[in-house]
């Protein structure tokens, strides 16, 4: 039947977009199934409900339908019918076969859902939860690249372009002045120096002339948020440990007005070379960028003795970061996955507390998932080498009410951000500090 090739069709985009070897629509457009409309909205749609589905297969009765003939052990095909099923246009139009294999346990399937949805897991919290991410404008956030022109040459310059300057934001009822926003106004950040708020739908901005030769760069303000707190002085050392793209070091070498050195070290080597262009073109002249891994780096190394500062925004999850595909397609959740992304995070910080001269660390991620984040916080406090020198730096920007979880002892230490609540990309940043003066 035409509907059984189908959903074997989506359920073989399904396999290969979990086991990461193709984007969904490498693998829909790279696929012989003529209706690749058809074929991209079931997969898409398969892959963002598969978190309740997973939960679903977790039953004991309901496991057992892998093992059906009819299924061949593929969970992606389940992935399908139960979309179709709780979801989509029912089974109608497929083989008895497949649809026996769902129709036999409809009750218990439905069952189960309604517990998950009773706990806020099920497929209406999906549907409520895109509903509520489809209302959320982000402002576009531009920091003044200082290392091009001056704060007030940027207001003046902006202002003879007929923008219209408001001023600075109120930090008090920000959400609500910045989300009105009209296109032609810009405000003035009132939490991050230098940092310019567009509306959200500017057609093109990414072509303004500013934004294209550097002299503004566009960057989420939550992603300012670890150069901004790190603060590290002109003529300072910085380690920034995974730094390509290289949007930190930019921001740390502007705030050390070109003064001191970053070193800017990444493990990709494809990276390191965008990085370097765009420090090149953002007028960066401190900067040292170079391949290699840092955990296999010698921090007592002589030449990074006089380093004071560390900027540590290691590899995670991005499920902070608003609208990316595989949010959607709930990949990024699974407990495992957040599990290796916790230990690397946690070696990656530990190994920079362990620079001889460092005198303060900021730990960021775009990770909304508390086992990159506060967890993170907790495990390298654990370690004894870093309690006996660092402490988590208490009271970080204490204007910024949205702190860390408050179901752990360091949370209201660490700032979080959140779309809804800081108009930014989830992001978190927790400062370390060396308990004794090492200046
Ligand atoms: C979140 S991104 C960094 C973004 C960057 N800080 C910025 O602001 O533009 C994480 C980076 O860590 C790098 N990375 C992963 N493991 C690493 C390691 N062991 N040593 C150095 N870099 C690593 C990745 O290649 C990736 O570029």
């Amino acid at each position: 039947m035409a509907t059984d090739a189908l959903y074997h069709e989506v359920a073989e985009i399904i396999r290969c977009v979990l086991a990461k070897e193709k984007s969904v629509r490498n693998a829909v457009y790279g696929s012989e199934y003529k209706n690749k409309k058809a074929l991209l909205r079931l997969s898409c749609e398969s892959l963002k409900f598969r978190p309740v589905f997973d939960e679903i297969l977790q039953d004991k009765e309901l496991k057992k339908m892998k093992n059906d003939p009819n299924i061949g052990g593929s969970v992606d095909l389940l992935y399908v019918l139960m979309y179709e099923t709780l979801v989509g246009s029912g089974l109608n139009r497929c083989s008895q076969e497949l649809k026996s294999v769902i129709s036999r346990r409809i009750q218990r399937i439905k069952e189960v859902e309604k517990e998950l949805e009773s706990d806020g897991r099920g497929i209406k919290s999906i549907k409520e939860a895109e509903e509520a991410q489809k209302r959320i404008q982000i402002p576009r956030y531009a920091r003044i690249n200082t290392l091009k022109w001056t704060a007030e040459e940027a207001m003046k310059t902006l202002e003879e372009e007929e923008w219209k300057l408001q001023g600075a934001a109120s930090a008090e009822n920000f959400a609500e002045v910045v989300g009105k926003m009209k296109d032609d106004e810009i405000y003035i950040d009132p939490h991050v120096e230098n940092l310019l708020i567009f509306a959200p739908n500017i057609q093109n901005f990414h072509e303004y002339w500013m934004v294209e030769q550097r002299y503004l760069i566009l960057q989420d303000k939550a992603s300012c948020l670890p150069a901004f707190l790190l603060n590290p002085r002109p003529g300072s050392q910085v380690f920034d440990s995974c730094a390509a793209p290289g949007m930190k070091t930019s921001h740390a070498a502007a705030i050390m007005e070109n003064q001191g050195k970053v070193w800017a070290m990444d493990r990709a080597a494809d990276r390191v070379a965008t990085m370097k262009q765009l420090l090149d073109g953002s007028d960066v002249k401190i900067a040292s960028a170079f391949c290699g891994d840092f955990l296999k780096t010698d921090v007592t190394d002589k030449k990074f003795s006089k380093v004071k500062f560390a900027i540590v925004d290691p590899p995670c999850s991005g499920s902070g970061i608003v609208k990316r595909m595989d949010e959607i397609t709930g990949g990024n959740a699974e407990k495992e996955r957040l599990e290796k992304l916790k230990n690397l995070q946690a070696m990656i910080l530990k190994h920079a507390l362990k620079l001889p001269g460092l005198k303060r660390a900021v730990y960021s991620t775009c990770s909304i998932h508390e086992e990159e984040n506060e967890q993170v916080i907790d495990k390298v406090l654990l370690d004894t080498y870093v309690r006996q020198n660092y402490i988590l730096k208490k009271d970080v920007l204490p204007e910024w009410t949205h702190r860390g979880l408050s179901t752990y002892e360091v949370g209201e230490h660490c700032l979080r951000a959140d779309p809804k609540v800081t108009l930014t990309n989830g992001f978190f940043v927790a400062v370390f500090e060396r308990v004794k003066n090492k200046d």
